[in-house]
């Protein structure tokens, strides 16, 4: 595995399966390696969103003028031009389109060229891991969903959540499920001196007008742990969405979604100001969402209730838990700090580490 290996197990499909008709035999005889022959031009490439992806198969989004109504607007199903199999596409990207984009039945389009990245969502498997996994591009924000119990709600999770998102230069939202059976205030309490927005919702009343009105006009990407209730709320935000919902055995996978990537969704957000729609992009729930392609620059972005003291800090300054003069410890120790802002502190160093 390289760093070239996307998350999206293209590496399953055999390129003769959607062999490129641009590519025809080298006249030169001293290489038996195919040669690209001169690409139609870009500008005549249709862009769409890629809205999903499936064993080496896109599912992209075309729009017309951004009017779901509009006819011209069409969903298809697309595969990957082979000079751009090291290329890690993932849902939410930009696309450009050649080929068969009438999206008809059965038809199938190439992707030529990836648009600019506004923003990109990584995780590496494990902090030791600096293969980074490509998530969710062009996302503005990332709504951090966790239960106030069943599952028991992790400081450690929600942290590097935060620190993920304002890594890629994602707003981070929070909301916390299952409030009917848990008082989630204590644990909210440690993220309170961050100005993230925080939703609180239980089953069957779900805060879907404050929700919604945050997600229209924005790309929002939904994570959390695996039985959170996220499927809940999107089914709630997107009544057609139909996203499996229940417990999921753990052996056979049953009940999870077939595929393992990412699916955007759109959200009518009627009478919102931000529009009459918001992009939902529906990630599968990890156990872990590893750091390991973050800097310590990048960890410390994600503390920015910490930053004034941080900024105190002697040059070079590891601010980990034997770092001399580290002013973390000063304002612990004369009180600037309370009990939530130390256990900022031991969030920080836990990640630093
Ligand atoms: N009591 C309570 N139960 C909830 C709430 N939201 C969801 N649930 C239940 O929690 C369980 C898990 O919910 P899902 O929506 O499937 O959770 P998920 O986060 O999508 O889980 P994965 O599909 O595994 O990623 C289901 O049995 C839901 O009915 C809530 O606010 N309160
Ligand atoms: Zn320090």
């Amino acid at each position: 595995m390289s760093w070239l290996t996307p998350d999206d197990e293209d590496e399953d499909v055999p390129y003769g399966e959607y062999a490129d008709h641009t590519v025809r035999a080298r006249p030169n005889p001293k290489s038996n390696r195919p040669r690209t022959k001169r690409r139609p031009e870009h500008a005549d490439a249709v862009i769409g969103m890629v809205t999903g992806v499936d064993r080496g198969r896109y599912s992209v989004l075309v729009t017309a003028d951004a009017d779901p109504a509009d006819p011209r607007e069409r969903s298809l199903t697309a595969a990957r031009a082979r000079e751009l199999r090291r290329t890690s596409i993932v849902t939410g990207d930009r696309v450009q389109l050649v080929g068969d984009t009438s999206g008809a039945e059965g038809s199938l389009a190439r992707i030529i060229g990836l648009e600019e990245r506004r923003t990109l969502l990584r995780r590496s498997a494990d902090d030791s891991d600096r293969v980074e996994r490509v998530m969710v591009a062009n996302a503005d924000q990332m709504l951090i969903v966790v239960a106030a119990a069943n599952p028991e709600p992790r400081v450690r999770l929600v942290d590097r959540y935060l620190v993920a998102a304002y890594d890629a230069g994602i707003r981070p939202l929070i909301c916390i499920t299952k409030v009917d059976l848990a008082d989630p205030e204590a644990f909210l309490e440690h993220f309170a001196a961050l100005e993230v927005e925080v939703f609180r919702s239980a089953q069957g009343a779900e805060p879907l007008a404050a929700i919604r009105e945050t997600l229209a006009g924005q790309t929002t990407v939904f994570v959390g742990h695996s039985g959170v209730g996220k499927s809940t709320l999107i089914n709630a935000l997107v009544p057609d969405a139909d996203r499996a919902t229940g417990h999921v055995n753990e052996v056979t996978g049953r009940g999870r979604h077939t595929s393992s990537s990412s699916v955007a969704l759109r959200a009518e957000t009627p009478g919102c100001a931000g529009g009459s729609s918001g992009w939902v992009i529906d990630t599968p729930g990890v156990r872990s969402f590893g750091l390991g392609h973050v800097t310590s620059e990048g960890i410390l972005r994600g503390f920015t209730d910490l930053a004034v003291l941080i900024d105190a800090c002697p040059r070079g300054c590891s601010h980990e838990a034997d770092a001399p003069d580290c002013e973390l410890d000063a304002a612990i120790a004369d009180g600037r700090l309370d009990a939530a802002g130390t256990a900022r502190v031991e969030s920080l160093r836990r990640l630093l580490k």
